[in-house]
């Protein structure tokens, strides 16, 4: 089984710089080290494309945080009320509460999804990753693969992405003296109490909604991307950089349009059995969330979304397609 596609995924969802760097100041002074060699070194550089997949996730967490706040609690108004009333309470430090997962986390679940894809494609039209210019895979057969991928990286997902959303939910402010602290003190933490009160299987609350959002999804996610490249470049070519770049940040948009009804439903009940109301299971939550609310409710969270998907995502497929290219 080639391993090249696991790998680049990896390092594209790139985590080995966020357990190099435990300190912002490291984080920041290094970054700014790497991106100013790689400009000298031009801008195909690969400490450029690592770094700013990284970066991309950075930048692009206050935009989630806000978006599953409007996703699971009431009491904003919309995106700028969020912010306003986010920042007020917490500071900008609160658009960055439950980051350090998904960054140490992303490197394992794009290797999952991207390396699955790519096998089940091999497995599907014998084709390796090289040969697909010359010999372009069917869209059903890249729609497959891109499903089998994101069944898969979705039970890796599961356990970091709640307790993500455990934490950007947490809305007190930093440890002040004499007020009460949050519910949960940290990822770890946070895992250790759900581990602890409801047992391993507590850690996968969610997960079925999760699965069902991601395989479809990712299923469009590659087919959109190659619909995209295949469209503005010369039969047999690689697609050129800003090719790359503007498909994978479309394939990002257009599946989460497809995913945001799910995404609801997964993290409402994610956060059921906290605060919350508990549901009987995701009919009762998807039935129960229409009635109150409206059918609305199911593309809370889109817009601000969607601006933050068009650059995590055209950085991913950029590094993703560079390494493989460089690597021949
Ligand atoms: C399938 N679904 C739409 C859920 C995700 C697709 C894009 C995944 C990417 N890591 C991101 O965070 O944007």
């Amino acid at each position: 089984m080639p391993v090249e596609e696991f790998v680049a995924g990896w390092i594209s969802g790139e985590t080995f710089f966020f357990l190099l760097s435990h300190h912002p100041q490291w984080w920041i002074t290094s970054w700014g080290r790497l991106a100013s060699s790689a400009w000298r070194e031009g801008p195909h550089s690969l400490h450029l494309l690592v770094t700013t997949g990284a970066l991309g996730l950075v930048l692009g967490h206050p935009f989630d945080t806000v978006k599953v706040r409007l996703q699971t609690q009431n009491t904003y108004r919309g995106i700028v009320d969020c912010m306003v009333k986010t920042y007020r309470h917490e500071s900008l430090l609160g658009f960055f509460k439950g980051m350090s997962f998904p960054i140490a986390s992303i490197a394992v679940v794009n290797s999952v999804l991207f390396g699955v894809y790519s096998n089940t494609l091999l497995v599907l039209t014998a084709t390796s990753h090289q040969e697909r210019r010359a010999q372009p895979p069917s869209y059903t057969h890249v729609f497959i693969a891109g499903c089998t991928g994101g069944f898969l990286q979705a039970y890796c997902l599961a356990p970091f992405d709640l307790i993500k959303v455990r934490l950007q939910n947490q809305t007190e402010p930093r440890a002040q003296p004499g007020s009460p602290p949050p519910q949960y003190r940290g990822p770890v933490h946070c895992a250790a109490s759900i581990f602890q009160e409801e047992g391993p299987r507590g850690l996968f609350r969610g997960a079925w909604a999760l699965t069902l959002r991601d395989t479809p999804t990712l299923g469009i996610y590659f087919a959109t991307y190659e619909w995209l490249c295949r469209q503005s470049t010369p039969d047999g070519q690689n697609p050129s950089s800003a090719t790359v770049l503007v498909a994978g940040g479309f394939a990002g948009i257009t599946s989460w349009v497809t995913a945001t009804p799910l995404d609801v439903i997964k993290s409402r009940m994610q956060m059921a059995g906290l605060k919350q109301r508990e549901y009987q299971g995701m009919l009762d939550c998807m039935v129960s969330s229409a009635r109150q609310e409206g059918l609305g409710v199911f593309f809370r969270g889109l817009t601000i979304n969607s601006a933050r998907a068009f650059p995590v995502n055209a950085v991913t497929f950029l590094s993703y397609e560079y390494l493989l290219h460089s690597w021949g």
